[in-house]
This record gives C-alpha cells, sequence and structure tokens, in this order.
C-alpha cells in the first residue's frame, strides 16, 4: 500500500508536542510565574502539583521520548541504555564527594551532555536545575563534624545513593538469579550479598549504618514528592469518631502518620516498624517534630514484625504505604492475613501504592484510576516515559532488592480477594489510596 495513505506517526507525534507546550505555558501565563529554566537551580513553585501542568508535561514527555526512539538510530538506542550504568556511577561520585556542592570533577561533562549539570564555559561547571537537587540541606562543614547528618532532608542524594550503591550491585545479578530455577537466594540483592537476609536486616549491621540512613532519608523524602492531599483526601478521616485508632503498618518513621496527624487531631495512631527504625529513627523524628504527641498517647511506636502479628486489634485503619511492593505474592498474603484476622467488621485497609499501567488499552475494574490520562494515539496507552517511566522503574527496583513488584489493579483485588479484603474504592493521582473493607 502507498506509505502516503498512512499519517506519518511523527508528525502526529509532534502535534501532540506542540499542544502540550502551548498548554503548559499558557498555564504558567495564566497562573503568573515564569516557566523554570534548565540552567537555573531548582526551586519549589505552587505549579509543580498543578494538574493542567502536570497532564501536559506527561503528553510532551511522552511525545518526546516517542520522537527520540522513532528518530535515533537503534543502535544508538542500544547503547545509550545498555551503558546506564554510568549515568548512575556518575551520579554516585556527585552524591559521594558532595560534587553538587563542590562542582569540581570532570565527570561532569558526561552528566552535562545529559542535561545534569552544565559546563558554561571549558572545564567550568555549574548546577542546573536538576543537579541542583543533589544539594545537601547540611553544610559540608557540618557535615564533617556529624556524619550522621549528611542525609538529613537530602532526599535525592539519598535516592542516588541507594540506586547506585547496594541496587546498582545487585542488579548486576538480576540475569543469574533469574536463570538460576534452583537458587536459594530470595532475590537477585540476596544473591549479591551471599545471604538470604532481608535488606532491613541487612542495614541493621554496623557497617551498613550510612546506607540505612540514605535509604531512609529517600524514603522519607519520597514520600513528601507525593502531595500530602493524597494521604489526607485518600480517606474521610473527619468519619472517623474521636480516638479511633490508624495503624501505620511498616511505617518507617511515621512520615504519612505525620501528614494524617496535622489534619485530624482527633485520631490515634500507631506507627509500627522493625526494632531498629522504631526504637532509633522513628524515636527522633517524632522527639524532633511532635514531642507531645509520644508523651501524651497520641501516637505510640510500636516494634511489631508484620510477617508475624499484629497487636492491635480491631482498629479503625489498618494502612499500608509502600510495603507490598517490597514483597512477592506469598508474603504479601501473609501480610495481609494477619491484618485481616486482627481487623473488626467495620475496620478498613488502605494501601497507598501506584497502580501499574498496561502501555496497551485496558478496560476492566477501575480502568479510570489505572490510566487516569487518556493518551491521544499514538502514544502508548500508559503515556510510555511520560507516566509509566517511574513506576516500571520502581518495578525494576523491587524485583532486584525483594522479588518484589508493582502491580496492577488486577493483582490488588485478587490478593484482597484471597484474603478477606474487598477493593471498595480507589482514588487517583500520583499514588493511589486503594481502601478495601473486611469481607
Ligand atoms: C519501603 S519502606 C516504607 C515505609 C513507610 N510505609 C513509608 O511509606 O514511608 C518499608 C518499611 O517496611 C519495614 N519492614 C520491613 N520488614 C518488616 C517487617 N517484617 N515487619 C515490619 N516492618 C517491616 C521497613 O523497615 C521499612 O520501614
Amino acid at each position: 500500500m502507498d506509505a502516503a495513505n498512512y499519517a506519518n506517526p511523527l508528525t502526529e507525534l509532534a502535534t501532540i508536542l506542540y499542544s502540550g507546550i502551548e498548554t503548559l505555558l499558557s498555564e504558567y501565563n495564566h497562573q503568573g510565574v515564569a516557566f523554570p529554566l534548565l540552567s537555573q537551580p531548582f526551586t519549589p513553585s505552587p505549579l509543580d502539583t498543578n494538574s493542567v501542568v502536570n497532564e501536559s508535561t506527561c503528553l510532551i514527555i511522552a511525545a518526546a521520548h516517542q520522537i527520540i526512539a522513532t528518530v535515533r538510530a537503534p543502535a544508538e538506542s542500544i547503547q545509550e541504555h545498555a551503558t546506564g550504568a554510568y549515568t548512575a556511577t556518575a551520579l554516585n561520585l556527585c552524591v559521594d564527594v558532595h560534587v553538587a556542592d563542590i562542582l569540581q570533577a570532570r565527570i561532569l561533562r558526561y552528566l552535562s551532555t545529559r542535561h545534569i549539570f552544565q559546563e558554561i564555559e571549558p572545564d567550568v561547571f555549574a548546577n542546573n536545575r536538576i543537579s541542583s537537587l543533589l544539594i545537601k540541606s547540611r553544610s559540608l562543614n557540618e557535615i564533617e563534624a556529624n556524619p550522621d547528618i549528611e542525609f538529613e532532608g537530602a532526599t535525592l542524594a539519598g535516592f542516588v545513593g541507594h540506586a547506585t550503591d547496594e541496587c546498582l550491585k545487585a542488579s548486576v545479578s538480576i540475569v543469574p538469579w533469574l536463570k538460576d530455577k534452583s537458587t536459594q537466594f530470595p532475590s537477585p540483592f540476596n544473591m549479591s550479598i551471599g545471604s538470604s537476609i532481608s535488606l532491613f536486616e541487612w542495614f541493621v549491621a554496623p557497617e551498613n549504618t550510612r546506607r540505612l540512613r540514605r535509604a531512609t532519608a529517600a524514603m522519607t523524602g519520597g514520600g513528601e514528592r507525593f502531595p500530602a492531599t493524597i494521604f489526607t483526601n485518600g480517606f474521610n478521616w473527619k468519619s472517623l469518631k474521636e480516638d479511633a485508632v490508624v495503624v501505620d503498618v511498616g511505617g518507617s518513621v511515621g512520615s504519612v502518620t505525620y501528614t494524617i496527624l496535622q489534619q485530624n487531631k482527633h485520631l490515634r495512631y500507631v506507627i509500627q516498624d522493625l526494632e531498629s527504625i522504631i526504637n532509633k529513627e522513628a524515636k527522633q523524628y517524632w522527639e524532633e517534630k511532635m514531642p507531645q504527641a509520644l508523651t501524651d498517647g497520641q501516637v505510640t511506636l510500636q516494634v511489631t514484625n508484620f510477617f508475624e502479628s499484629q497487636p492491635v486489634q480491631n482498629a479503625a485503619i489498618y494502612f499500608l504505604r509502600l510495603i507490598l511492593h517490597d514483597w512477592p505474592d506469598e508474603k504479601c498474603l501473609t501480610i495481609l492475613k494477619i491484618l485481616r484476622r486482627a481487623a473488626g467488621p467495620s475496620s478498613k485497609l488502605i494501601v497507598f501504592e501506584q497502580i501499574m499501567a498496561y502501555p496497551c488499552k485496558y478496560s476492566g475494574p477501575f480502568a479510570d484510576v489505572s490510566n487516569p490520562i487518556k493518551a491521544p494515539a499514538p502514544l502508548l496507552a500508559n503515556l510510555g516515559m511520560g507516566a509509566g517511566g517511574f513506576i516500571t522503574m520502581i518495578d525494576m527496583q523491587m524485583l532486584t532488592l525483594f522479588n518484589g513488584k508493582e502491580r496492577t489493579v488486577t493483582e490488588f483485588i485478587n490478593l484482597g480477594s484471597l484474603t478477606g479484603w474487598e477493593l471498595e474504592d480507589v482514588k487517583p493521582g500520583l499514588m493511589n489510596a486503594m481502601v478495601f473493607s473486611a469481607v
């Protein structure tokens, strides 16, 4: 058939790209805010969570990536992806020797070419909007005097350190682990360290203390990257009566509880995690943020292993934020069964996680929240790198570290129905709030 009969996907992609850019710029204009420049350091803006900005950004990124994949020589695409470890390694060095803070390394040319840092004249580098996020919140003098504070408030530096150290080393074991059908190791990470202890137990060893602090900073701050409304509007907390109990299962320091508590002072909260987290990081977090919540009993920190028991019976709410994705199905079933046994008839379970969208069409239950932005053809249904990039990256990280996974809405429904929980509501958003009732 004559090629001229086909609409050229490149032309359609360019139309999506242009119209996305027009929408984006007109929203900034409308709000009276200048569009940020790549060459300027990052500063938070009220438009960071604006829904028009978010939607047009997803469309622009999806179209731009698809254009690049279409026009770039396929061999070049393969080579760039296959050597992604260099980007990771270069970022690792930046965080480890504080390059974003002092700007000295030659390796910066590699990153500047990928728009992380900028080379403003030969051999002179400066931070840009992207690299500025690696600057730690404490000064280098403060960190030298007290290395324990290195990652305090340094979310992205924490994420880079975690992703480019233990995750990168473990990723080398993905292939041998997948190929070895008789492996005794629960995950590629375990194969890389030659032991079956979980990442969380491994972090407890004294030589991994810095890694634990780094990963905790990434997780806590990772929580802050999601607007507070995901948690505060994910459920009608005001509908719960005075002193109703909310249990944050595997809550780490309890940063989600803290967010919910700010608007719901009428409730009581229990934050549960392993001993190493509860007795140190979590205690420190609450003593700094809200010490009276611990003394007056509004917040209880409780050492609990979610595979073994649930000490709080008949709570109004049990919630799990970013827990199920750490574990394979059979482990999730254990966690959910233990919660179901402790639950009363009106207890609810809330799972805060992202839902994995299919890159192809999906029209089953909760399809609207699974693919919230309608993707115009010829974009992928999950918007490719415009929306599906982050969750598929985290999915690989979960596979590497835990043999865990990001799940589709169907997979969440199935986990619930096997353990006595029925999915009754899903709130859309950057992260979804899935509300299950006990059946
Ligand atoms: C990905 S983090 C999520 C933390 C928290 N829910 C959040 O969103 O900030 C997973 C948490 O599960 C905790 N954890 C791992 N195994 C556990 C277990 N067996 N019992 C209780 N908590 C556990 C870890 O210590 C860690 O804090």
